[in-house]
């Protein structure tokens, strides 16, 4: 579905030359939810804006559908972290959710359901008439995450969308994450830098290194489907990897390799080879 080969990003201007990001290569499966990890500054946005069509790569090629991506492809929608920026805040809820859905062209009346039935299935259906401002942050979040569904995406990509909402909204969002990925079969890349949030969400997650960034590991998440915030984070299965992510990361931003102990857990057997 998502094929992301030997991409690297280099900014230039201003005197200074940034190596974001330096060879990634990694795929994803059709209808698969993958989270991307790793440290801070480590080029996780740049590889979004590379994979959404937002960023020209340096070098290397994102495919999508096995077509090459070089402009924001159909079907692809975002969702980023400052809900409160990615609003228009004289638009009420149901017209913010609403404005992608004028460049498919669709009949008025077809655009309202989707935009109802994507504020139902965040549980905002009343919130239609509202104003963003007059909503708390997780509100907000979700009528950005209803504006991506509206648009029926077959790929969701997600930006840190947590990162600015409280642990207990935060939680319920990512449950919401999951039984909408399960109920709407999209293929969604899930960007964090939240080792539990990568563990709890994914069915792989994806480590990257410092910047300049290369995969360091996949493994595959081997928790059960049916994921709860209490019984799967207290799972011994979730703390080891968790664990093990963790020392990847830790590793990561000291630029050496993991510790052998915990590269000897038994893990990700089953993961797509990192080529
Ligand atoms: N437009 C830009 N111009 C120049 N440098 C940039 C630009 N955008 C990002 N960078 C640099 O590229 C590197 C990676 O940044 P990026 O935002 O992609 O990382 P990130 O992993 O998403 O960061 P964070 O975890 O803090 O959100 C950083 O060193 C950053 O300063």
């Amino acid at each position: 579905m998502l094929d992301v080969r030997g991409l690297k990003k280099v900014y230039e201007g201003s005197g200074r030359r940034i190596e974001a990001v330096r060879d990634l290569t990694f795929s994803v499966a059709a209808g698969e939810l993958v989270c991307l990890v790793g440290p801070s500054g480590c080029g996780k946005t740049t590889l979004l804006k590379c994979v959404g069509g937002l960023l020209e790569p340096t070098a290397g090629e994102v495919f999508l559908a096995g077509r090459k991506v070089d402009g924001p492809p159909p079907g692809t929608a975002f969702v980023f972290q400052e809900y409160g920026r990615s609003l228009f805040p004289w638009m009420r809820v149901g017209a913010n959710v609403g404005l992608p859905l004028r460049r498919k062209g669709l009949s008025a009346a077809r655009r309202r359901v989707l935009v109802a039935d994507a504020l139902e299935s965040v549980g905002l259906a009343d919130a239609a008439g509202a104003h963003p401002w007059q909503l708390s942050g997780g509100m907000q979040q979700r009528v950005a995450i209803a504006r991506a569904l509206a648009y029926e995406p077959d790929v969701l990509l997600m930006d840190e969308p947590f990162a600015a909402v409280d642990a207990q909204t935060r939680a319920d969002l990512e449950d919401l994450v999951r039984r909408l990925w399960r109920e709407r079969s999209m293929t969604v890349l899930f960007v964090t830098h939240d080792i539990d949030e990568a563990v709890y969400l994914g069915e792989r997650v994806i480590v990257l290194s410092a910047s300049p960034t290369v995969v360091r590991e996949q493994l595959r998440v081997d928790l059960p489907r049916e994921r709860d915030q209490s019984a799967t984070r207290a799972a011994p299965r979730f703390a080891e990897l968790r664990t093990h992510v963790y020392g990847l990361i830790q590793a990561a931003k000291r630029g050496t390799a993991p510790a052998a102990r915990d590269a000897a857990v038994d893990l990700g057997k089953d993961s797509p080879p990192v080529r």
